[in-house]
């Protein structure tokens, strides 16, 4: 299950149309976790959302396992592809357990029952998150890092083949974090799933992640391995700023002289 983006063009119609990523041709491996990393602006949440197909694409066509997700029906992307988003989600009144189960509404429509194996599989990809314990919590009384739990659980029983994730370490602490990206890494190795997701965790990402899309801030998109996109200059140049200044031996980012 690969995910190619050939000659995609992302933006927001109009006249005239703001085009923010432009001719990106790129591929994301089943069974990896991708990082998309940039800096504020580049462009990260809008190419996520448009892969997703939550929102058009300017131009050129998203394919997963071959099939073209922008002519996909609504439906049958909600079975391919999960997404989640940073936004605060207000889940009200419906509980953590309540939330996880939604994930199976792609397969079976609002009237089925759950059967036994979904019931185990929400309780399973609850004990992944380490969110059982929220299975009975309402999601307005959950912490935003509770909620975001809940959400990638969800995201885990509806079992895609792609799971997308704009910064889905926003609002976690930083063991947390850590855990996270070991935990996503194990989910792709283990379902064999594509995992796409956009992080600001830069430095954690370069130490750990195998592949990496890069929005430099100019229109552009590159991949390659950290270590690629470190020798290459293409982490210095997206992010070293007047203030701070990375440091390809280290890996880190250090306050520079002005
Ligand atoms: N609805 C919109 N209409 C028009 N332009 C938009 C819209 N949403 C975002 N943009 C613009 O698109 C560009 C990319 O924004 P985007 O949110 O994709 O960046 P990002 O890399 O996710 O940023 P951040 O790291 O700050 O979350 C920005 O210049 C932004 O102003």
């Amino acid at each position: 299950m690969t995910l190619v983006l050939d000659d995609v063009t992302v933006g927001y119609p109009g006249r005239p149309a703001r085009t923010v990523l432009r001719d990106v041709r790129l591929t994301a491996h089943s069974g990896q976790v991708t990082a998309l990393l940039g800096p504020n602006g580049a462009g990260k949440s809008t190419l996520l959302r448009s892969v997703a197909g939550l929102q058009r694409v300017l131009g050129g066509s998203v394919f997963l396992d071959g099939d073209d997700v922008t002519k996909l029906s609504p439906a049958h992307r909600a079975r391919r592809i999960a997404v989640v988003l940073t936004d605060r989600v207000d889940g009200g009144l419906l509980t953590g357990g309540e939330v996880a189960a939604l994930g199976r509404l792609p397969h079976q429509g609002f009237t089925s029952r759950l059967s036994a194996d979904e019931k185990h599989l929400i309780a399973e990809s609850l004990d992944r998150l380490g969110a059982t314990d929220l299975g009975d919590v309402r999601m307005h009384e959950m912490s935003d890092g509770q909620r975001q739990r809940v959400l990638i659980a969800r995201a885990l029983v509806q079992q895609p083949a792609l799971l997308v994730l704009d910064e889905p370490s926003a609002f976690l602490d930083v063991a947390a974090r850590v855990e996270l990206l070991a935990l996503l890494d194990e989910i792709a190795t283990d379902a064999g799933i594509t995992v796409l997701l956009s992080t600001h965790d830069v430095e954690l990402v370069l130490r750990t992640s195998q592949h990496v899309w890069l929005a430099a801030g100019d229109g552009t998109v590159v991949d390659g391995s950290p270590a690629a996109l470190i020798e290459s200059g293409a982490i210095t140049r997206a992010f070293d700023s007047r203030r701070v200044r990375f440091d390809p031996y280290d890996g880190i980012f250090r306050l520079g002289e002005g």
